[in-house]
C-alpha cells in the first residue's frame, strides 16, 4: 500500500486499530497513534485492515505520550510492516535526536516520511512557519506543522504560509489546533495542505479542535 500524499489525504486518527472498519468509508488511511495505544507492536502485527497506516509515536516532549526509551526503535520496526505506508517523525528528533534513523528505515522500507512540528501554545509568525515548513520538507516527503491558534491573525498566517510553501513546490500538511483554529482543518486543503486528521470516535480526539471524521470529510469535499 502506498501513501504519496500527492493529493489531499484524510487520516482517521486512532490508538485502536480495531476502529479501522468504521473509518473505511470516509478515510484514505489510518493514523495509528502508537504512543496512545496499549500494545502497539502487537496491534501492528495483527492488523489486517484495508486502509494503509501512517504510524506516529509522538514524544512526550512534543505533546504525545511516548517516553524517549524505545520510541525511535519502535518506529523503525513499524515501517517494516507491509500495511505501514508512512511514518511521522518530529523535526526536532531529526535535527537534535535519533529521528534520522526513522528516515533511513522508512527510505529502506519504501515508506513515506512526514516530518512534523507541533506548537501547543501558540502560532509562530508567518516567516517562522515558512522556515519550519522548509526545514521539514528538506528532510521529509511531507512537511507538517500543527500550531495553536487563538485568533484570526494566527489562522491567516498559517494559511498564508501553507499557500506559499505549496506554490514553492513543497508538499505540506498544516492545521491549527484549538477552537479558533478549527476551521483551518477544513480550509487549509484549499491552500495546499495534503493531510487532514480526524478521530473516528469524536470522544477520542487526538488533538484539540478536531472535527469528527464524517464532518471533516464532508467539509473538505464541499470546499474542493
Ligand atoms: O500531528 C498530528 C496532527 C494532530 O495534532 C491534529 O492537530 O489533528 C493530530 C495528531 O494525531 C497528528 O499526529
Amino acid at each position: 500500500m502506498d501513501l504519496p500524499f500527492d493529493e489531499f489525504t484524510l487520516a482517521a486518527s486512532t490508538a485502536d486499530l480495531s476502529e479501522e472498519p468504521a473509518a473505511r468509508d470516509e478515510a484514505d488511511c489510518v493514523e495509528f497513534r502508537m504512543d496512545l495505544a496499549d500494545a502497539p507492536r502487537a496491534a501492528l502485527a495483527d492488523y489486517d485492515g484495508e486502509l494503509p497506516l501512517l504510524v506516529t509515536n509522538r514524544a512526550e516532549w512534543e505533546g504525545g505520550e511516548a517516553p524517549d526509551e524505545g520510541r525511535i526503535e519502535a518506529l523503525c520496526a513499524a515501517v517494516e510492516h507491509d500495511a505501514v505506508a508512512a511514518v511521522d517523525v518530529e523535526l526536532e528528533a531529526v535535527a537534535h535526536g535519533e529521528g534520522g534513523e526513522v528516515v533511513r528505515a522508512a527510505r529502506d522500507a519504501g515508506a513515506t516520511v512526514v516530518v512534523s512540528v507541533h506548537d501547543f501554545e501558540a502560532t509562530p509568525p508567518e516567516q517562522e512557519l515558512s522556515r519550519l515548513l522548509e526545514r521539514a520538507a528538506d528532510v521529509g516527503d511531507v512537511a507538517k506543522v500543527a500550531v495553536t491558534a487563538t485568533d484570526r491573525a494566527d489562522t491567516l498566517a498559517l494559511l498564508s504560509a501553507t499557500a506559499s510553501a505549496t506554490d514553492d513546490g513543497l508538499r505540506v500538511a498544516t492545521m491549527a489546533m484549538g477552537e479558533a483554529g478549527r476551521h483551518t482543518r477544513a480550509v487549509a486543503p484549499v491552500y495546499g495542505s495534503r493531510i487532514g486528521y480526524a478521530p473516528v470516535d469524536p470522544d477520542r480526539a487526538t488533538a484539540p479542535g478536531q472535527y469528527d471524521l464524517a464532518t471533516l470529510a464532508s467539509l473538505v469535499a464541499a470546499l474542493e
